[in-house]
């Protein structure tokens, strides 16, 4: 039986560089992240600051710049799976910048490994760790000082699949749909959202890789890495 030492820590519970990191945020950056690979991005670069951002997208006017929150002056577009899902991203960077997980990759850039994750890239994350032989991972809750629950159930759930592959889904994804951050989605309390993006960001292995981010030069970027799929339940590109 594979065994894998896991941790669950806040973003400001880091007290350490951790070896290997599984960066969660499922409502809604990384659930954005991967809608933005599927719609063709090449990379994604996660940003410091707002103003960093910005910084970027004027060095290069053909990036496409997003951010949490309500649409904003010299941004693209916002943090919403459901609005970037009719985006064509083909060949682009992208440049995000959120509350939670951005913030919380770039809390781990110095990792040997960095994976960035929700549920719709979990299976392919557990793969790649199991893959890697991980014997010891430190999963990042981003939200809400590392109590948001839709992360720390998915962060939970990802881990449960390394060691045990046959487990299932379903108590991980009830605690993701009756989380805070679910409610504040569904009745408008978050800005820039889109009305589908709570049920997206609950789809169960709707993409087939996993998402490494690593720097490159000063900036930290991220990339999709495929994850081969023998056996699995994956949905594959249709
Ligand atoms: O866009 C989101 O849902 C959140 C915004 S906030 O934490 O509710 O202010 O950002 P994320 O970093 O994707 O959790
Ligand atoms: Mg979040």
């Amino acid at each position: 039986m594979i065994r894998m030492d896991t941790r669950f820590l806040g973003i400001a519970d880091l007290a350490e560089t951790p070896s290997v990191a599984v960066v969660v945020d499922v409502m809604r950056a990384f659930t954005v992240a991967a809608w933005a690979f599927a719609r063709g991005a090449e990379k994604i670069v996660l940003a410091e600051s707002l103003d960093d951002a910005l910084a970027l997208k004027a060095r290069h006017p053909d990036w496409v710049a997003l951010k949490d929150g309500p649409p904003a002056p010299g941004f693209d577009t916002v943090n919403s799976p459901g609005l970037l899902r009719s985006i064509d991203l083909g060949g682009r960077t992208v440049v995000q910048k959120t509350t939670a997980g951005t913030v919380g990759a770039l809390a781990v850039k110095e990792a040997s490994l960095v994976l960035c994750a929700g549920f719709v890239v979990a299976e392919a994350t557990a793969r790649l760790l199991r893959a890697r032989g991980s014997d010891s991972v430190t999963f990042v809750v981003t939200g809400e000082d590392g109590q948001a629950d839709e992360d720390l159930a998915c962060a939970q759930y990802i881990a449960r699949r390394v060691t045990e592959p046959g487990t299932d889904a379903a108590e991980f994804l009830r605690r993701g749909a009756e989380s805070r951050a679910a409610s504040e989605l569904a009745e408008g309390v978050r800005q820039g959202v889109h009305p589908d993006d709570v049920e997206l960001c609950l789809e169960l292995d709707r993409f087939p890789f996993a998402m490494v981010a690593t720097l490159e030069g000063s900036l930290m970027v991220l990339r999709e890495q495929a994850v081969p799929a023998v056996g699995s339940h994956i949905r594959q590109p249709s």
